[in-house]
């Protein structure tokens, strides 16, 4: 064992210097410490295998002198991505310094986002950001501070919008001919032909997604079967589909949209007083992400939690005119809600699990419900602006009430790219697959590969992973995903945790290609004003999930994928607003990396 203050230190491989006085001043307080940076073979290997997109990554311990208190870290860095950093238990008794060497600037409010949560809680934590070629410490850019407070980190730059807010509304009301510049898409993100000029015959020749009638499935019918197929060929197909029958009440269905609509009337000054903020996103808002300079679209919201319970939106968040619009859109949460839990039986069953595996692995009852109601104002340009830009929802499900008199959700269509106007059916639902389904199909089909992969004798890849020569392109993704730098022996593999997706190694398993979040848009018309009522559910906010620990062990090999919480995902991507699939692609490490 090396004497404490001292340090092996080499130069990483990028051009960053770590001298060892420096690390003797970070050390100062804490003599009975040591560090030892070292660059990682395994991440110089990835890095050198992996797209440039994966930016510089280092290999961090740190050491007491009695080595009980070891800390590993790797930290593979992708600044667009959250991440979670496999942290050993005996860290949270440690001090932790961990350097994180990019080579693009990340804004510090994205650095909460790296580390787990458990971090801030049990470590005085000190950050450094370094870009290659600059020295660690002499350059004072260790960030003297312990990062333990990382709601108030992520507060600094989710305080306020970047630019004083517009109402869309307020700006239609106004009677302009012409739209802002900031609402007007890149040719490439127009509408190609907005709705309002689109013909009645146009509109019926619409491809549309599937129609699923679940009557007998709730009444307990004969017809079980069927149904369960066409969910399952519906999420295969479209990720979309609509569901007729679904035990929701007509009436609670309208009420709750005349509520909204109702709220939407109110005079701007009355609605100003929810005005809400990047924080929480709860009240009126008129975008979606902080991005200074972002082109914005044709819409506002009114953003609420329903459920669980705890995280409920405060009374002082709920509209109160309509005087109805609370208790109303409780009830409504709550059947739609009842209908999601169904929705994730047929799913489960779809997959021959057991019919409470999804519920139960993405929370059971402490699963999340938020509502959105959107509002898109006519539009005098609606050929150059969007109500709502591409994105796909980053939760386990989505149920859309949509405005039964006008048009304007688009799905995009598989491989052709097409985007299909959804043409509702009266009081039904449209219901499509969120993120959470994909990726959670994602790191279990990954960890499946894993666990047949690790018998043949292979390639070294990343991280000391052993795959057959020739990793497929998925294999791959998964790697450039998760390639983190576990300790290698068993006893690093972290502990169960609650809301695990697969129970057992044997238990089939969802496939990434077969339920996939879809992309979809809104597009607005000239004529009319649209309202639609998105009730996202969502995994419990703090459950990691991942593959279950036994199948990582079974792979013989270091755990292959981080927990990451819903809480972490949906963060990422409030902040960056729309933004396609980008986000759920930047977590397979195949987007560019744009900031977070
Ligand atoms: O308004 C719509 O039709 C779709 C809304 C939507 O996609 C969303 O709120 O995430
Ligand atoms: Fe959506």
């Amino acid at each position: 064992m090396r004497s404490p203050h001292t340090a092996k230190v080499p130069n990483h491989g990028h051009g960053v210097e770590f001298s060892g006085r420096s690390l003797e001043t970070v050390l100062s307080g804490r003599p009975d410490h040591q560090v030892i940076i070292s660059e990682s073979r395994e991440l110089r290997t990835r890095h050198t295998a992996a797209s440039s997109q994966l930016s510089s990554a280092i290999y961090l311990s740190l050491q007491s002198p009695d080595d009980r208190t070891r800390v590993v870290a790797g930290i593979p860095m992708i600044p667009s991505r959250a991440l979670s950093i496999p942290w050993s238990p005996p860290c949270k008794r440690s001090i932790g310094i961990v350097v994180v060497v990019v080579d693009r600037p990340v804004p510090s409010c994205f650095i909460p986002h790296l580390f787990d949560r458990s971090l801030y809680i049990h470590l005085p934590l000190y950050l450094s950001l370094v870009r290659p070629g600059q020295s660690l410490i002499s350059s004072s850019l260790l960030l003297r501070r312990p990062y333990t407070e990382p709601s108030a980190q992520m507060a600094d730059c989710m305080q306020e919008w970047p630019e004083p807010v517009v109402r869309v509304q307020a700006l239609a009301q106004s009677g302009l001919s012409s739209i802002p510049r900031c609402y007007v898409k890149p040719p490439s993100d127009r509408p190609m032909a907005p709705p309002a000029a689109a013909s009645a015959a146009e509109l019926v020749s619409d491809v549309s997604i599937p129609v699923i009638d679940l009557g007998e499935l709730l009444a307990g019918g004969s017809n079980v079967v069927a149904i369960t197929e066409a969910v399952a060929a519906a999420c295969r197909e479209w990720g979309f589909f609509q569901v007729v029958n679904h035990g929701v009440r007509p009436e609670l269905m309208r009420a709750a949209r005349e509520a909204w609509r109702g709220f939407f009337r109110r005079p701007l000054a009355e609605k100003q007083r929810y005005a809400n903020s990047p924080r929480t996103y709860e009240g009126y808002g008129s975008r979606l992400g902080v991005q200074k300079g972002a082109v914005l679209d044709w819409g506002d919201y009114f953003f609420l939690h329903l459920a669980p319970e705890a995280a409920k939106s405060p009374a002082k968040f709920w509209p109160a005119n309509p005087g109805d619009c609370k208790e109303v859109s409780e009830e409504y949460g709550r059947e739609v809600v009842r209908l999601c839990e169904v929705v994730m039986r047929v799913l489960s069953v779809s997959l021959g699990l057991d019919e409470e595996h999804l519920h139960r692995a993405f929370g059971g009852a402490a699963c999340g419900a938020t509502l959105r109601a959107n509002y898109y104002p006519r539009c005098p340009q609606p050929d150059l602006t969007l109500g709502l830009s591409a994105h796909s929802d980053p939760g386990v499900l989505t149920v859309l009430l949509a405005d039964e008199h006008v048009r304007g959700l688009q799905v995009r269509r598989g491989g052709s790219g097409q985007w299909v106007t959804v043409q509702p059916v009266r009081d039904a639902f449209i219901v499509n697959v969120g993120d959470q389904i994909q990726l959670d199909s994602y790191r279990a089909v990954h960890a499946r590969a894993l666990h047949v992969r690790a018998r043949t004798p292979a390639a070294r890849w990343p991280n000391g992973y052993c795959y057959s020569r020739r990793p497929t392109p998925a294999a791959l993704d998964a790697m450039r995903t998760h390639a983190w730098a576990y300790p290698k022996s068993r006893k690093h593999v972290p502990a169960p945790v609650h809301g695990q997706f697969i129970d057992r190694p044997s238990a089939p398993i969802l496939s990434n290609s077969i339920y996939k979040s879809v992309e979809h848009r809104v597009v607005v018309n000239a004529k009319e004003e649209r309202i639609s009522l998105a009730l996202f559910y969502n995994p419990k906010g703090d459950v990691p999930i991942s593959p279950a620990p036994e199948l990582v062990a079974a792979a013989d090999g270091p755990a292959l994928y981080p927990p990451m919480t819903f809480d972490e995902y949906r963060l990422f991507v409030r902040k960056k607003g729309a933004m396609g699939k980008a986000q759920i692609e930047a977590l397979k490490g195949q987007a560019s990396s744009p900031e977070n």
